[in-house]
């Protein structure tokens, strides 16, 4: 196989869902994103860890089009994910690709517009010409909310009910991935399980590709399947989730694993760990 050929999923044969492959982007001195590389094979869950800092949110505004590479390239079911697109049906197609959810629903939501009017335009949008009712109704009950909320601007929702808002957008396009930006930081842990919840079921009904990008190894573990490790834009440690975080190779993994808080939980400790690495 050539390096331009796309990896596969060896046992099936058919191209992952998502493929990045050695993307690079330097803000001034700053290697934001140094030559980072992963796979999510269909139906997968990705998580893309790391501190504050580490390229996080760079990788992922790169993967979903909202930043450009200065290297390295990004497939979708083995198709390079064009870069900028000119006319409305190549925007269209793009975002069918992959859609984003973000930490703060609100920003992403029209204040003005009520949650089925919302999906309504979005579907019209991409699906022009059909009856979206039915379509509305199922999107809504994939994401658990009710006809008030149908009903209901995104200011008289809680943050949980925005964000499952969002998710129904998401879906609405049937993109093959969906791009988690820290989407369940802002909320309580009891609503962040609710959606975390929410997610894997409907993981599990469609088939959709999460990259999940989170400072929380608690979310990680609890949805991904697979675990990229981030520090200073570089990839340092990947793997299954329950391998990486039972026996991390790399020390600045054990370092976030020791970062978690709990009882013993020792700051002083972690710091100088730290200024050690
Ligand atoms: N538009 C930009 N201009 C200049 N520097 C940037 C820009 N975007 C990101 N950076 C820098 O690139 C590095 C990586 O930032 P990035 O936001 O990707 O990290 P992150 O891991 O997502 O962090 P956080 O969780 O705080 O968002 C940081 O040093 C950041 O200051």
């Amino acid at each position: 196989m050539s390096d331009d050929t796309p990896m596969s999923d060896s046992s099936t044969g058919t191209p992952h869902l998502l493929e990045v492959r050695g993307l690079r982007r330097t803000f001034g001195t700053v290697r934001a994103v140094d030559d980072v590389s992963f796979t999510l094979p269909a139906g997968g869950s990705l998580g893309v860890v790391g501190e504050s800092g580490s390229g996080k949110t760079t990788t992922a505004r790169i993967v979903v089009g909202l930043e450009q590479a200065d290297a390295g390239e990004v497939l979708v079911r083995g198709l390079p994910r064009p870069g900028r697109t000119r006319g409305r049906a190549a925007r269209l197609a793009r975002a069918r690709q992959v859609q984003m959810v973000f930490q703060d629903p609100y920003l992403s939501l029209d204040p003005r517009t009520p949650v089925e009017a919302a999906l309504r335009e979005t579907l019209a949008l991409h699906f022009p010409g059909r009856d979206h009712g039915a379509r509305v109704r199922e999107l809504l009950d994939q994401v658990g909310l009710g006809a008030r909320a149908a009903e209901a601007r995104p200011r008289q929702l809680s943050g949980g009910q925005r964000q499952r808002v969002a998710v129904a957008r998401a879906l609405a396009v049937e993109p093959a991935v969906l791009v988690l930006d820290e989407a369940v930081a802002a909320l309580d842990v009891s609503v962040q399980a609710q959606i975390l919840n929410l997610l894997a079921d409907i993981r599990e009904e469609t088939g959709i590709g999460y990259l999940f990008i989170t400072h929380d190894l608690g979310v990680v573990r609890s949805v991904t399947d697979e675990i990229v490790v981030m520090r200073h834009g570089a990839v340092v440690e990947s793997g299954p989730t329950q391998e990486v975080l039972a026996a991390p190779r790399h020390p600045y993994t054990r370092l976030l694993l020791d970062s978690v808080p709990r009882p013993g939980w020792d700051p002083d400790a972690i710091a100088e760990a730290r200024r050690a690495l």
